[in-house]
């Protein structure tokens, strides 16, 4: 608490777990939790951090501040000697989008991944020590997701042992990169390779931007920033660029050259590493993604059941106090998804960064067996979890009535700054037809012996999942995680054989693909869905200790997979894995669920352990002392400086004055 009365008092002694031991569960250990109970308040009682106002600044102002808060942050980091660990907590519970997300986030670990020894001995230090700036320049004006679309070139001279990087045209234009557009000394641009006349595909490259002496771009190099985006404050914290290249040239040895080497005299050898390897800093990325989703996403939920506790409308009877809203139904049928969605994401993030973690240690010994298997998981649940974040967050706002839209309730911004997340790192429905391509293979395999494996597992039971009937006989029978994992099971492998079947029927499997590809994107959800749910019911399988934490991660379970049971029953239904009886069965125990749900619902948020200045909301604050302080920081806005606004003499005045006149 941060001082005063707790008007959400009474609703924290009705938690029947032990928060503290929540908290550790959300963290993923007692050492992370530390660090970041640290880490978030030594941010939150910094001044320098303050968010106040942010959405108000005219940009300029806005992107100098940002400039201001990441060299404090970057100084604190390097004054307290923290940890990378610590480091990287500084920075999301500095809670501003910045040049320093790409240059940590992107750029060194395109180095890190397709760097060789020397290179990456050569450009880390230097990076790690900010001594130079990295973005990642992948994207252009006329191509994103089509990778192999794009224009820029890089071609070998042999003469000076160089690359010449060069835009050709207008569509080739670098459009879009994050921390380019003012700040990037340098960047992994990504290009067309050519050597003798030949194109060898799309390679990286590190290319010195701007002089180190004066932070003018080199010759031949133009760079500017792309405009307002979408939102006040919000992404405008950073500078997506745009970046032109006339003949720039840069020696032999910055082409990043684990995948492909071109040597002295101008030859292409490919090393045992896969091509895909070029695209792996993009699946590390993808599943940060998916841990960041269940932060927005646990944020919003924070915000919107706080605020709904807080909130009374109609129902007093003789006098007596209204209803909190938050014991509607209709308001707990809408947000308690939310809360277990965000459980869920955070589960299924935890186990991500796990199998990406496998996938690198295995790269390193040069075993590429599971790339797929990371490709197909960080693609499909990166899409899965932004989709539903970006919706929960707006659902989030919703929820908070008339007060949700203004910007001191914190989720206009969140919105704003999250939505991209949809598109960024791949456009998601991209994405989605990448898991179909690899799922269709999975089934086009099935009868050749190949088993199939990690979370396609379930497709070499497929005889089984195409007979199988669901036994639910009652609405507790589908608290059975058994019964439930095969229900669902059932419902994706279905889905999947059935889009299958029917592009088998067409001639060229291209224009097939083409033709299914709505289809094949349900088909893909429900895979996805699967992971998350499977993953959520593994949870559960370890040992949790603390008083009730494990019943009400069983609890919040139950509510995640039956819910996307009740919304998907069309699914369930048209696949025959459930029976209209037992699809109403499992929404009957939902209903049960959220009525379980209800009492805790204020330690579940809390259990988050987000501090005021994270939520950055007046409806989510802590205390729940809502109404004072809605009503105080009214009068701080700017328009608020003078009773009479500004123009009422040049515009106000003068219509009234028309209009008295007309009258009389
Ligand atoms: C409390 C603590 C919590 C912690 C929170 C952490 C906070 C972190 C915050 C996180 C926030 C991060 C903020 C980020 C800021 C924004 C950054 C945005 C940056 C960008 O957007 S960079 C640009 C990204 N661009 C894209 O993603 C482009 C999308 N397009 C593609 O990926 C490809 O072009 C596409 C769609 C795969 C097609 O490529 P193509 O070459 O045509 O490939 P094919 O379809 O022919 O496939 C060939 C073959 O390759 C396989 N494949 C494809 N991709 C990959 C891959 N990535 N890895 C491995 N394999 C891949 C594919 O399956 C095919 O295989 P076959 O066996 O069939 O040959
Ligand atoms: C905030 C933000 C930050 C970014 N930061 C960076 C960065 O740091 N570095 C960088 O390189 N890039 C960055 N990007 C670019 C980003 O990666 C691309 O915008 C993204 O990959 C989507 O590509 P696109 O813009 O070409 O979309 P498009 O592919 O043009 O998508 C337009 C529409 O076409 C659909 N579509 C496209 N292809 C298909 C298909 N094959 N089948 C069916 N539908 C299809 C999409 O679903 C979408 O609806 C950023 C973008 C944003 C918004």
């Amino acid at each position: 608490m941060e001082g005063g009365v707790d008007y959400l008092a009474d609703e924290r002694k009705k938690a029947e777990f032990d928060v503290q031991q929540m908290k550790i569960v959300w963290a993923g250990s007692h050492h992370t939790f530390e660090i970041s109970d640290r880490i978030s308040k030594l941010v939150a009682n910094d001044p320098a951090f303050s968010k106040d106002e942010r959405t108000m600044l005219p940009r300029k102002e806005l992107f100098k501040n940002t400039l201001r808060k990441a060299s404090y942050a970057w100084k604190r980091i390097n004054d307290l000697h923290l940890s990378e660990e610590e480091a990287s907590q500084l920075r999301f519970y500095v809670d501003e989008p910045a040049f320093t997300d790409l240059h940590w986030g992107m750029f060194i670990p395109a180095i890190k991944g397709q760097g060789t020894d020397e290179q990456q001995k050569k450009w880390l230090p230097l990076a790690y020590k900010m001594q130079i700036i990295g973005c990642y320049a992948q994207t252009e004006l006329g191509h994103g997701s089509n990778v192999q679309g794009l224009e820029t070139t890089a071609t070998f001279d042999p003469q000076t042992d160089e690359f010449v990087i060069h835009s050709p045209t207008l569509t080739s234009s670098k459009w879009w990169p994050g921390g380019l557009g003012k700040v990037s000394t340098h960047g992994v641009v990504y290009a067309r390779l050519i050597t003798d006349g030949q194109e060898h595909g799309i390679h990286g490259f590190i290319v010195q931007l701007r002089r180190l002496e004066d932070h003018r771009p080199l010759p031949g190099i133009i760079i500017g920033d792309i405009g307002m985006k979408f939102g006040n404050g919000a992404y405008n914290t950073m500078d997506n660029g745009v970046l032109r290249f006339d003949h720039v040239r840069i020696p032999r040895d910055q082409m990043l050259m684990r995948v492909s080497q071109v040597t002295r005299d101008g030859k292409v050898v490919q090393s045992d590493v896969p091509r895909q390897l070029v695209y792996g800093t993009m699946v590390y990325v993808r599943q940060t993604i998916v841990q960041d989703a269940s932060c927005a996403l646990s944020r919003a939920v924070c915000i919107a059941t706080r605020y709904s506790a807080v909130r009374r409308q109609f129902g007093s009877h003789n006098g007596g106090p209204e209803t909190q809203v938050i014991d509607y139904k209709t308001q707990q049928s809408r947000l308690f998804p939310l809360l277990a969605s965000a459980y869920a994401f955070r589960f299924v993030g935890e186990w991500l960064k796990w199998l990406y973690t496998d996938v690198t240690q295995r790269l390193q010994a040069n075993d590429f067996s599971t790339l797929p298997e990371a490709h197909a998981c960080t693609a499909g649940l990166k899409s899965l979890t932004t989709s539903v974040t970006a919706d929960g967050i707006e659902e989030c706002r919703k929820l908070c009535g008339g007060h949700g839209y203004l910007c001191t309730s914190g989720l206009p911004e969140l919105f704003a700054v999250y939505v991209p997340a949809c598109t960024y790192e791949g456009d998601n429905i991209v994405l989605m037809l990448q898991v179909a391509r690899i799922l269709m293979k999975t089934v086009s395999q099935l009868g050749s012996g190949k088993l199939p494996v990690g979370t396609m597992a379930y497709m070499g039971r497929i005889e089984h999942l195409l007979q199988y009937r669901c036994n639910v006989q009652k609405a507790e029978d589908w608290l059975n995680p058994a019964i439930v994992l095969e229900a669902f099971e059932a419902r994706a492998a279905r889905m999947s054989v059935s889009c299958a079947k029917k592009l088998s029927k067409f001639a060229n499997p291209e224009e097939g693909f083409a033709e299914l590809s709505a289809d094949l994107v349900e088909a893909v959800v429900a895979h996805c869905q699967l992971i998350v749910v499977s993953k959520f019911i593994e949870k559960l399988q370890q040992d949790i200790p603390g008083k009730g934490v494990k019943q009400q991660l069983k609890v919040l379970c139950g509510v995640y997979y039956l819910f996307l049971l009740h919304k998907h029953q069309g699914d369930f239904l048209a696949t025959s894995c459930v029976t209209p009886k037992q699809a109403s069965l499992a929404n009957d125990q939902l209903r049960v669920l959220y009525s379980q749900v209800r009492p805790n619902a204020i330690a579940l948020v809390d259990a988050f352990n987000y501090t005021d200045h994270f939520l950055g909301s007046i409806l989510g604050r802590y205390d729940g002392n809502v109404y004072p302080k809605l009503y105080e920081a009214a009068w701080k806005d700017p328009l608020n400086d003078s009773v009479v606004p500004d123009g009422y003499h040049q515009y106000i005045r003068p219509l009234l004055k028309q209009q008295r006149s007309a009258k009389l």
